[in-house]
């Protein structure tokens, strides 16, 4: 075995792993491909954020990987083994994920009954997490009195009622507030760590993958076009752009030396922008730009959505 496959294999055994997975449906007697060639992990105790625009793709994906749609073709394996539902748990988008008429309690009950947990641990697991979003005084309210952040933490509870390995969440903050959103975030940052638990969440907020992802999967119309961990984009994201202001207009001796680092531009104030091209290292990069009549350097931070932005430009 090579040493490549050893590392392929390790990281397959600790997620949930997707491999070639392809769908089509059909649309006026055509097939038409919806997701094509799909290859990614979903780690335990990671977040792992699903972009992508409208009808990309996110929900099939995510219906796919809990067994509600057949793929056309493609694998999908936790720590090695296909059978991996029981360890799954999911809110999908919309408002249907709990009975509205019951209480918290009740949907805990119920919920945990069709997960195999008998009626004291579906409870006492729900309102473990109940009060863990600071709901435990709504426990007995039917859940239809709720508000739409109250109704939301109230699904996410029962998702989580079996302890779920991977927990799948289809735009988990739509509509709520910031103080609500901001709350699942947290929480969800901490049972992502605490709990080992991978959560592959979509979202149209990029702002939200930025905050608490550690790995990005971008999806555009089907393909996923771009993946990486949330912190190397992060890091690109700080370290590409800088915004210099000299003393004095540069030679031409000068200028050739600062655009041997990347693309050059001079802004309506004269002031240079460049942005350093990838194999550049930042060290040497600032030791040149030392020697030159320097009075500023600012660094332009660039957040995951311009950067998305460009990547699908
Ligand atoms: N049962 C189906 N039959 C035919 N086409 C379908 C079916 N379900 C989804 N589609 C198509 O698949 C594409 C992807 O839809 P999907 O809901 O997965 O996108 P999405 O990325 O979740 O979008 P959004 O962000 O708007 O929720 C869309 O073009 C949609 O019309």
């Amino acid at each position: 075995m090579t040493l490549d496959n050893t590392a392929e294999l390790s990281n397959e055994e600790s997620g949930l792993s997707v491999k070639n997975l392809n769908k089509s449906f059909k649309a006026k007697k055509q097939q038409k491909a919806i997701l094509k060639d799909l290859n990614f992990m979903i780690p335990e105790g990671q977040i792992t954020a699903f972009l992508g625009p409208n009808g990309a793709g996110k929900t099939t994906t995510i219906k796919i990987l809990l067994g509600l749609i057949k793929p056309s073709s493609g694998d999908i394996r936790y720590k090695g083994n296909e059978k991996y539902l029981k360890y799954t748990g999911a809110v999908l988008e919309g408002s249907r994920n709990i009975y509205w008429r019951l209480s918290a309690v009740e949907n805990f009950e119920y919920f945990g009954a069709l997960k195999g947990l008998n009626r004291k641990k579906s409870i006492d697991n729900g309102l473990y997490f109940l009060k863990l979003f600071d709901l435990y005084d709504k426990k007995d309210i039917d859940t239809r009195s709720l508000s739409r952040g109250q109704q939301q933490i109230v699904a996410i509870c029962c998702a989580l009622l079996n302890y779920p390995k991977i927990l799948f969440l289809d735009e988990p903050t739509l509509g709520l507030d910031l103080k609500a959103s901001e709350k699942i975030q947290l929480i969800l940052k901490e049972l992502s760590q605490k709990n080992k638990m991978g959560i592959f969440l979509t979202t149209h907020e990029i702002k939200i993958a930025q905050n608490i992802s550690d790995h990005v999967i971008f999806l555009d119309k089907g393909s996923i076009i771009y993946k990486n961990k949330t912190s190397q984009i992060k890091d690109k994201a700080e370290r590409t752009e800088y915004l210099l202001d000299f003393k004095r207009p540069l030679s031409n001796t000068e200028l050739k030396t600062i655009r041997s680092f990347g693309q050059l531009a001079v802004d309506e104030n004269k002031k240079y922008l460049i942005s350093l091209d990838h194999q550049v290292s930042f060290q040497t990069f600032l030791m040149a730009v030392s020697r030159l009549p320097v009075c500023a350097m600012q660094q332009k931070s660039l957040d995951l959505e311009s950067l998305f932005k460009r990547y699908i430009k």
